[in-house]
């Protein structure tokens, strides 16, 4: 059976301001999207991408992908208007043969592939989910409606998690099309197999896994970026997507 990763590109990116669709603005001269495929491209039998929903876009994502997917078999959709749809949609142009299934913003281009091992990893440890997450490093209050402190929140059992999200397919497939799921508006995929009531593994996070979300996000993807890029050839690993923050 192959594994695949389904990629949800299909965002406005509002909170990064005017420039089109985020998975079309550039990091290093190329789009989020790219980057984000290739590296999986490099650990997935199969990649669908859910496309902006602009007319023409799944040929002009077709063919901007094909060839940085590498050997990796490429499938392009037209997205929904939210995550939760756009996935959904991927998820019904899966191959038959996919048995696990990655979810992976195009938001998040730098997550190095070693991180998307180490969550197929835990997958095939038997885990039905499994999600990256880091420890939360601010002090995170609770308010209320007027912004007046409730109470400060522990702090130690706080996970911002991150993707790529792994699931075995049917488990994904299932928390989908389970009942009420639509209404959901889940910002996560875990959240809709949270409520099947099966437990879902955390895997230590990746730093340049971070999601580009507000402007100061892309500033820090492009240093990050150079850093890579900048790592003496007697390393080994120049250019190549292993962390630099590690
Ligand atoms: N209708 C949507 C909305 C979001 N996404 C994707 O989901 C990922 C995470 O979403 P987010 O970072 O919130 O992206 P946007 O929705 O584009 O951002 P914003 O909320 O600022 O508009 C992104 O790769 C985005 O392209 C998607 O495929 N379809
Ligand atoms: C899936 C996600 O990236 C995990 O952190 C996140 O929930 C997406 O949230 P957004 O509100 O769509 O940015």
């Amino acid at each position: 059976m192959r594994t695949a990763a389904v990629v949800p590109a299909a965002g406005r990116g509002e909170r990064l301001g005017p420039g089109g669709p985020k998975a079309l603005r550039l990091l290093a001269g190329r789009p989020l999207l790219v980057h984000a495929v290739q590296t999986l491209g490099q650990v997935v039998d199969v990649v669908v991408v859910a496309a902006p929903p602009d007319p023409g876009a799944v040929d002009d994502v077709t063919a901007l992908l094909a060839p940085e997917v590498g050997t990796a078999q490429l499938v392009v959709v037209a997205g929904g208007a939210t995550r939760q749809e756009s996935v959904r949609r991927a998820l019904a142009a899966l191959p038959a043969d996919v048995a696990s299934v990655l979810v992976h913003d195009a938001a998040r281009p730098l997550a190095p592939a070693a991180l998307a091992r180490s969550v197929l990893a835990a997958l095939e440890a038997g885990a039905h989910a499994v999600i990256p997450a880091l420890p939360v490093t601010d002090t995170v209050k609770r308010v209320d409606a007027d912004e007046v402190v409730v109470e400060t929140v522990d702090r130690s059992v706080l996970r911002a998690v991150q993707t790529p999200q792994g699931f075995r397919r049917v488990v994904l497939e299932q928390a989908h099309a389970a009942p009420g799921a639509d209404a959901l508006e889940a910002t996560d995929d875990a959240g809709l197999v949270e409520r099947l009531g099966l437990p879902v593994q955390v895997v230590p996070g990746s730093e340049e896994a971070f999601k580009v979300t507000r402007p100061l996000d892309l500033v820090l993807a492009e240093a990050v970026h150079a850093a890579r890029a900048a790592r003496p050839a007697s390393s080994g690993r120049a250019g190549d997507d292993e962390a630099v923050t590690a």
